[in-house]
């Protein structure tokens, strides 16, 4: 199974999924999937710490979305649920930057997501972290704060699609490929951004990321 030192490794393609906390779904009064809705991001939306989160021009309502990140190991086409997490290196914090008024725009019109989602710096993403030090994906407190307020603060076990169940279903849609990533829903609390805001965001107390707006 291959390693990751960080985000740079990882780079591959990015696998997001909507909609898979309940609470999230009903803050922006979405209806509850029947099973996973899945979107991609660009790989030119990789950002990592040290670099700024840029206001796409022309957007009035850029929201933050703290997810739980999977890191593939080993190429994964139609994997069973059960056997999924051997396919896992390892996981990352990832921020789905969302464009929330294009978005709208798109949902209104029946149009894709991939300019809402898909911008310029619109995947943050922690350093690798590895296997090991998450033993339960599944059970795994996500929070962020903006300026010091914390807005989201969560735990993995509230999705209603579980890690293994993603990997599973991805895998059918998409040939999952060493470095891809899957980032796995937010939980509730998004909320608009502004210039000069300071993003802090963690997965437990096993890893943080910081981010400024601009
Ligand atoms: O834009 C949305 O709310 C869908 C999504 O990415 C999520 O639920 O994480
Ligand atoms: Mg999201």
């Amino acid at each position: 199974m291959s390693k990751f030192a960080q985000f740079k490794e990882i780079g591959k393609k990015i696998v997001c999924v909507g909609r898979n906390y309940r609470e999230h779904a009903a803050e922006l009064n979405n209806p509850v999937p029947s099973k996973p809705m899945l979107f991609l991001k660009p790989t030119s939306a990789y950002i990592s710490e040290g670099d700024a989160i840029k206001i796409p021009k022309g957007c009035t309502d850029l929201n933050h979305e703290v997810e739980l990140g999977v890191v593939i190991g080993a190429t994964a086409k139609d994997v069973s649920i059960t056997e999924a997490m051997n396919y896992v290196a390892g996981y990352a914090l990832g921020l789905d930057m969302t464009a929330r008024d294009w978005q709208a725009v798109a949902k209104s019109k029946g149009h894709p997501w991939s300019v809402a989602k898909g911008f310029d710096t619109s995947c943050p993403i922690s350093k690798f972290v590895e296997k090991e030090k998450i033993p339960d994906p599944n059970n795994l407190d996500l929070w962020l704060k903006v300026n010091g307020e914390m807005r989201q603060s969560g735990n993995t076990k509230d999705m209603i699609f579980p890690v293994e169940h993603l990997i599973s279903f991805a895998s059918q849609c998409f040939t999952l490929e060493p470095g891809d990533l899957i980032l796995t829903g937010t939980p509730a609390g998004v909320s608009k951004l502004n210039s000069g805001d300071v993003i802090q965001a963690g997965l437990a107390n096993i890893i943080q990321v910081q981010f400024l707006v601009q």
